[in-house]
């Protein structure tokens, strides 16, 4: 049967499928699985194994010819080198930036992964070990010997739950065990310098190996589960700080890594569902240290949110508090029209609530993160966000000023009515009230709020119009918009603008004769209570906002701060940098 279907499709079957099938059909009547040998026949038979079996045929023959060795077995990562070093010199040729464009297109990424994967001779089956028939009595016992330095060993042991007995927990990547090679999870511990282990506690153990100078011998029985550690690629973004030292429930201090929010971490293991490892990324060569998961760090906050809750729902059913929050009309590098008049005044721009921070209900863990090449030509937004009053409007002033073609700010759209002296489309587009709520339900606006009856918004239309003039889009919302903005479609580059401390601040704006953005009725310099609102509403906005920054400027000193605003936006213009990975792809 078999070889009629091969004759009439007239294939020329690999000689040693056509064997298998043969065998199969001898075999037919000793088998009992009716359907698993129908399943193998019409597998076997298929076109498409057969051409993938000549294929694998031909590239075995061509590896095995000297004369085609391949340059390099590493064509993808070069070429990820070289976009790295492309990025910011676009700009100097165009035989650069088509390289640049070349290199990012998916099909030639593909092609150079398959060159790899043949160069690197990675097109052979790999087939599972075929189990050695053992005594079962006899264990395979291994002996490790390994030089004791400054290093820590990077291994944890724990007693095995269902046995008693000692084993290896965790081996920290990259760590002094990992690079042996010799030590695994799961591995049995016997003997550490002839000391037999049994019926120990492993802080008893670790005694004996704090105690013991150069070479440690282990006595080990292998792990059954063969698995070996892969090193992950996935990267993330850490949205909090963490000191292993602070933690009463890491399984061992010194294997912890210490972070802080805005750090990047390569995850080079999840294997625990508890503990990943990682580094950091910028540490390259280091061994891996422990952090919480994603899971366990969830579950920590919400735990002490729950607890928070407890406690404060006594003491708030005693006093209720009402607060406010001053927000400037979107995309205003225009004159502020705050009516902020001091603390007591209610000071608001958008009518929000604080309670309307989204971020009480998100659990800000870690985001995954892969690098955002530039696109010459097409610029990401640049969003600013600040404390009102902190500056934002003077260093976006500034920015225009420098290069008003290539700094641009969308008009923002209200349905107040036009003042004397305002030009439609300079400082807003008018609209009425009907068609802006039209617009907002059909998701036209990127941002919008409402302030003393009248709406405000950002269209989406007029960010991607300067940015598809090749402009780099300048916008300084309130930063509760925040999560509007973060989207793949516009991938912004968030900075934050921080006022400094108390005095510098007060000082630096006496000295500038800054004139106070609280109070649009008069030109007068701020007031203390006024400062000291810039720098409560800027400490709630790095609280619950700060892992969303790619950047922080603090406004001292405004010749620094404008600098230091130039030199990042350039960055994000020209520098591959860490995104969101869902915007990479
Ligand atoms: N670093 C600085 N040193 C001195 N004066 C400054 C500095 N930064 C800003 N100013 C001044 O402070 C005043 C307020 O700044 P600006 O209007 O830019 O604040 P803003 O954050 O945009 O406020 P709002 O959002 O409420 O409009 C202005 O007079 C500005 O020139």
């Amino acid at each position: 049967m078999t070889s009629i279907i091969m004759a009439s499709e007239s294939i020329e079957f690999d000689p040693v499928l056509s064997k298998l099938l043969t065998s199969l059909n001898e075999a037919d009547n000793k088998l009992s699985g009716e359907q698993e040998l129908q399943f193998l026949q019409t597998l076997l038979q298929s076109k498409e194994i057969n051409a993938l079996v000549n294929v694998h045929h031909k590239v075995a023959k061509l590896g095995r010819d000297e004369r085609i060795a391949p340059i390099l077995s590493a064509s993808m990562q070069v070429a990820l080198e070289v976009l790295e070093l492309l990025a910011p010199r676009c700009h100097i040729s165009p035989l650069c930036r088509e390289l640049f464009h070349l290199l990012q297109k998916p099909h030639l990424q593909s092609l150079m992964c398959a060159h790899d994967a043949v160069a690197q001779k990675d097109f052979s089956p790999h087939l599972p070990e075929l189990p050695v028939e053992m005594d079962e009595d006899e264990e395979t016992i291994k002996i490790v010997q390994l030089v004791k330095s400054n290093e820590p060993l990077g291994a944890t042991i724990k007693t095995d739950e269902d046995t008693g007995k000692i084993v290896i927990a965790r081996i920290l990547v990259g760590g002094a065990a990992d690079r042996s090679g010799l030590i695994h999870v799961g591995d049995e511990v016997i003997e550490v310098n002839n000391v037999n282990v049994e019926g120990k506690t492993p802080s008893e153990v670790l005694a004996i190996l704090q105690n013991s100078d150069g070479v440690i011998t282990f006595k080990l029985v292998p792990s059954d589960s063969k698995y070996g550690q892969r090193e992950s690629k996935v990267r993330v973004k850490a949205f909090f700080d963490y000191n292993p030292e602070n933690d009463p429930y890491i399984p061992c201090k010194e294997a912890g890594l210490c972070f802080q929010k805005g750090d990047i971490l390569h995850i080079v293991s999840q294997d625990d569902g508890f503990w990943w490892q990682a580094r950091k990324e910028v540490d390259k060569t280091t061994r891996a240290g422990l952090i919480p998961s994603r899971a366990l760090q969830e579950r920590r906050i919400i735990h002490e949110r729950t607890q928070m809750a407890r406690e404060m729902s006594g003491s708030e059913s005693k006093s209720s508090c009402t607060s406010s929050i001053c927000m400037t009309p979107p995309g205003s590098p225009y004159p502020s029209n705050s009516s902020c008049r001091g603390p007591k005044t209610k000071k608001i721009m958008y009518d929000l609530a604080e309670n309307d921070d989204f971020d009480r209900e998100m659990i800000a863990t870690y985001e995954e993160v892969a690098k955002l090449y530039p696109r010459p030509g097409i610029y990401r937004p640049i969003v600013l966000i600040g404390a009102p009053g902190v500056g934002r409007n003077e260093l976006i002033k500034r920015l225009i000023a420098r290069d008003p073609e290539k700094y641009r700010c969308p008009v923002p759209y209200t349905t107040r009515p036009m003042k004397s002296g305002e030009v439609p489309g300079r400082e807003y587009l008018f609209v009425s009230r009907e068609k802006m709520e039209a617009d907002i339900q059909t998701s036209l606006f990127i941002e919008h709020g409402e302030f003393k009856g009248h709406l405000y918004g950002t269209s989406a239309d007029s960010v991607k119009t300067i940015i598809n003039a090749g402009a780099v889009c300048i916008m300084n919302p309130h930063y509760q918009a925040i999560k509007a903005l973060r989207t793949p479609q516009l991938k912004p580059y968030i900075i934050h603008v921080k006022p400094p401390l108390f005095d510098e601040l007060k000082m630096t704006r006496y000295s500038a004769k800054a004139i106070s953005s609280f109070d649009e009725t008069s030109s007068r310099g701020f007031t203390d209570d006024e400062f000291h609102e810039v720098l409560r509403s800027g400490e709630r906005i790095e609280f619950l906002y700060g892992h969303f920054f790619d950047e922080t400027i603090i406004n001292e000193d405004l010749e620094t701060a404008f600098e230091q605003l130039v030199e990042t936006v350039t960055r994000a213009e020209n520098e591959s940098l860490w995104a969101p990975a869902s915007w990479v792809q």
